[in-house]
């Protein structure tokens, strides 16, 4: 086990991502998290994760409250060391046994879920507050600049409490790009936007990230932001990563129940898997690669078809509602403790209590071993 680095402990000063000049694109820098354990009162908090953010990247990280998400984001910033484990950027080390570079010299700009703006400074002074080592002049260029890019260039003399909560997003993202960073690292920045805005000012803020180029990490606990969002997705669970993919690999190929519950609210209908084909009271699938024994088939909502009765599986509507693009029908069939629910298009006039059909789509359809619940 490391100690924490102590104060005359060996640091070194970092020209190389500490001062990047006036506003523009960054220099994205790799960020690799080496075996990163983090333990508070004898908890390992982080269980050895390892990472490589790749320059320009936006990886994700997911996970429920708790998971160790913003203690990652924290080691990567210097504001913590690691119990052990090593962070490098660029191959070089920054947090480890042999280096400790302080946060201001990592040239890794942070933002929060809060913003954490000065009340008391203007939305210019805001800006500026990151940008020490530039003249006045260089200074006052770069944040006006970066005020430009989120389009707030007119609010400069405004103070934040004059702005919306977008807005004050907004100014937020600036001041953590105006010094250029290598790294940007975002702990819940959108959590505090309301429904209708958080979209929007989603999108745009991945555009300017895009823009500036910048390697960054955004940490969120909503599967759909990250897939909406992400190059990458880190999903951690109890302080270790289970599954890393685009969206799209994780989604459709998720590595246990945990990982598939994150992403799906799923029928799950107990089973029995039996050379390779999982047995259950909605039908057979494929479970390749399972040992025979009991499972959890999962089937997706918007895999489950309606169809006149009598001409497939049989069930009976319990209730259906109108969702706007989809409808929610829960459908009772014998041998399924819950009623299943299916998203669908053509609910076939389903009233509750009428007789339908039900078809499976199996490239909906998951098969997990029990033991994995
Ligand atoms: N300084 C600390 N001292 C003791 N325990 C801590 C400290 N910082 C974090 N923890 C604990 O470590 C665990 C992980 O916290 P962390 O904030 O990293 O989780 P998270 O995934 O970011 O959660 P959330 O989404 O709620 O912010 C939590 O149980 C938290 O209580």
């Amino acid at each position: 086990m490391t100690a924490k680095p102590a104060p005359g402990r060996d640091r070194f000063r970092l020209p190389l991502w500490g001062q990047r000049g006036t506003a523009g694109a960054s220099i994205p820098a790799q960020l690799t998290f080496e075996n990163i354990v983090q333990t508070y009162g004898g908890l390992n908090v982080l269980d050895g994760v390892s990472l490589t953010v790749r320059p320009g990247e936006l990886v994700c990280l997911l996970g429920h409250s708790g998971c160790g998400k913003t203690t990652l984001l924290r080691i990567a910033a210097g504001v913590e060391a690691p119990t052990s484990g090593r962070v490098l950027m660029d191959g070089l080390e920054v947090s480890g046994p042999s280096a400790f570079v302080e946060p201001e010299r990592r040239g890794i700009g942070l933002m929060f879920q809060d913003y954490a703006l000065f009340p008391h400074m203007t939305v210019l002074q805001n800006v500026k507050f990151g940008l020490k080592d530039l003249s006045a002049k260089e200074a006052d260029i770069a944040a006006r600049r970066a005020l430009s890019r989120v389009g707030l260039e007119h609010y400069a003399e405004e103070f934040p409490h004059t702005l919306s909560g977008g807005e004050q997003q907004r100014v937020a993202l600036a001041r953590s790009i105006a010094p250029r960073p290598g790294v940007l690292l975002m702990d819940e920045p959108f959590s505090n936007l309301d429904r209708r805005m958080r979209d929007a000012i989603r999108d745009e803020t991945v555009a300017i990230l895009r823009e500036t180029k910048a390697t960054t990490i955004v940490v969120t606990h909503d599967p759909e932001e990250a897939m909406r969002i992400a190059d990458r997705i880190v999903l951690m669970r109890s302080g270790t990563i289970i599954q890393e993919g685009s969206s799209e690999e994780i989604y459709r190929r998720p590595v246990n129940l945990f990982a598939a519950r994150f992403f799906c609210d799923f029928n799950e209908i107990p089973g029995e898997v039996r050379n390779g084909l999982a047995h259950c009271p909605v039908g057979v699938f494929p479970a390749p690669g399972l040992s025979d024994g009991p499972a959890v088939v999962c089937v997706r909502p918007q895999g489950v078809r309606l169809k006149p009765a009598g001409l497939c599986l049989p069930g009976r509507v319990v209730s259906r509602r109108f969702l706007g693009e989809v409808d929610l029908v829960h459908i009772d069939v014998a041998g399924v403790e819950r009623p299943l629910q299916a998203r669908v298009h053509d609910p076939v006039g389903a009233k509750p209590g009428q007789d339908v059909g039900i078809e499976i789509d199996p490239k909906d359809v998951l098969v997990f071993a029990a033991a994995d619940a």
